[in-house]
C-alpha cells in the first residue's frame, strides 16, 4: 500500500493519484495532460477551493529526474499536507482559498518506473531514436532556454530539439494554455540542499535578480527554522553550474516572474539515496519554504 513515508512505485503512486483526486471534490481535481514516451498518463492535480472564477496559480512538478526519488515523495506529501491542514492551518488555508497549486507528482514518469525495476541511478527519460543506442534526453536540458545540441549519449543530453521529450512538451504546452494565471514555478530536484533561480544558461543576472534572491533568502531561512537544515541561495550558473535547456529558465523568460528549482537533502552523504527515515523531515522543513513563497505571493499579488 501507498505510505507517504516511503519510496512508492510508479504503480502505487498512479493509485494514489486515482485515490487522492477523487477524496475532496471541493479541494482537489485532476487533468490528464498527456501521455509518456511508454505510453504512461501525465496526471496534474488541481489543489485550490472550488471557484466559479479564474484563481492566480502556482505550478510544482516533481520528479523531472529519476533518480531524485525525494522529489516525487515531497510532492506527494504537499498533496497530504494541503488537504489536511487546509481549515486548521491559517497559511494553507488562505493560500488554496485564493489560489490554485497546480503539482504534477512525476514529471518522468518513465523514468521513475525505470529506477525501480532496472537502475537506480538513470536520470533521463526513456525515449529512443533509430540511429542512436543510447536512450533517452535529459529533460532539464530540453527546454527552449539557451538550448544548444550535445551528445546523446551523455546524462545531460539535451534532446534532438528543444521540447523534442513528448514529456517536456506535455508540461510546456500547459504551462504555456495557462501562463495568463501561472504567478510562480517551482521544480523540485535533490540532492545538495540549494534554492536556484533563474539563470542558468548564462551568467547574466535576471531583470529580478534582487527580488529572486531575497525571497529565496527567506524561504531559505523559513526552511531552517525547522531543523536548521542549511540551503544555499542563488542564480542556477554561479550556485550549482552553468546548463542551458533547463526549466525554471524557460518558466522565467515566458514571464513566469518567481521561479525557482529547489535541490533537497542531503549534500552528498547519502546523495540520490536519501534513507526513507528522512522523508519526512525533508518534507516538513520544505513544506515551510513553499509556504513562505506562496506567502510572499499572496502578499504582494
Ligand atoms: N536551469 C537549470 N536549473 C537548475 C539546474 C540544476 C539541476 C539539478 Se539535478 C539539473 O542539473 O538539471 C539545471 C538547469 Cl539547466
Ligand atoms: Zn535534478
Ligand atoms: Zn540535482
Ligand atoms: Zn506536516
Amino acid at each position: 500500500t501507498h505510505s507517504y513515508t516511503k519510496y512508492n512505485s510508479w504503480d502505487k503512486i498512479q493509485s494514489w493519484i486515482a485515490s487522492i483526486s477523487s477524496s475532496n471534490p471541493n479541494l482537489i481535481s485532476k487533468q490528464v495532460i498527456g501521455n509518456t514516451y511508454e505510453g504512461r498518463p501525465m496526471t496534474i492535480l488541481k489543489l485550490g477551493k472550488k471557484s466559479s472564477s479564474t484563481k492566480p496559480a502556482i505550478f510544482m512538478d516533481c520528479g523531472i529526474h529519476a533518480r531524485e526519488w525525494i522529489s516525487p515523495a515531497f510532492c506527494q506529501w504537499f498533496v497530504k499536507e494541503a488537504l489536511s491542514t487546509y481549515g486548521s492551518d491559517s497559511q494553507m488555508t488562505s493560500l488554496l482559498d485564493q489560489m490554485d497549486v497546480f503539482v504534477l507528482p512525476v514529471f518522468n514518469v518513465d523514468g521513475y518506473d525505470y529506477t525501480h525495476k532496472s537502475n537506480r541511478m538513470w536520470r533521463k527519460t526513456r525515449s529512443k531514436k533509430s540511429g542512436s543506442s543510447c536512450i533517452g534526453a535529459d529533460p532539464n536540458r530540453n527546454w527552449n532556454a539557451g538550448w544548444s545540441s550535445s551528445n546523446p549519449c551523455s546524462d545531460t543530453f539535451c534532446g534532438y530539439s528543444p521540447e523534442s521529450e513528448i514529456e517536456v512538451k506535455n508540461v510546456a504546452d500547459f504551462i504555456r494554455r495557462n501562463k495568463s494565471i501561472i504567478k510562480a514555478y517551482l521544480t523540485i530536484h535533490s540532492y545538495s540542499q540549494l534554492l536556484l533561480f533563474p539563470y542558468s544558461y548564462t551568467y547574466d543576472l535576471a531583470e529580478h535578480h534582487s527580488e529572486l534572491l531575497k525571497v529565496a533568502e527567506g524561504a531559505s531561512a523559513a526552511l531552517r527554522s525547522l531543523y536548521g537544515t542549511r540551503y544555499t541561495s542563488g542564480p542556477g550558473a554561479t550556485t550549482i553550474y552553468p546548463a542551458a535547456g533547463g526549466s525554471d529558465d524557460w518558466a522565467y523568460d515566458l514571464g513566469v516572474k518567481y521561479s525557482y528549482t529547489f535541490e533537497l537533502r542531503d549534500t552528498g552523504r547519502y546523495g540520490f539515496l536519501l534513507p526513507e527515515s528522512e522523508i519526512k523531515p525533508t518534507c516538513e522543513e520544505t513544506m515551510l519554504a513553499v509556504k513562505y513563497i506562496a506567502a510572499y505571493l499572496l502578499c504582494t499579488s
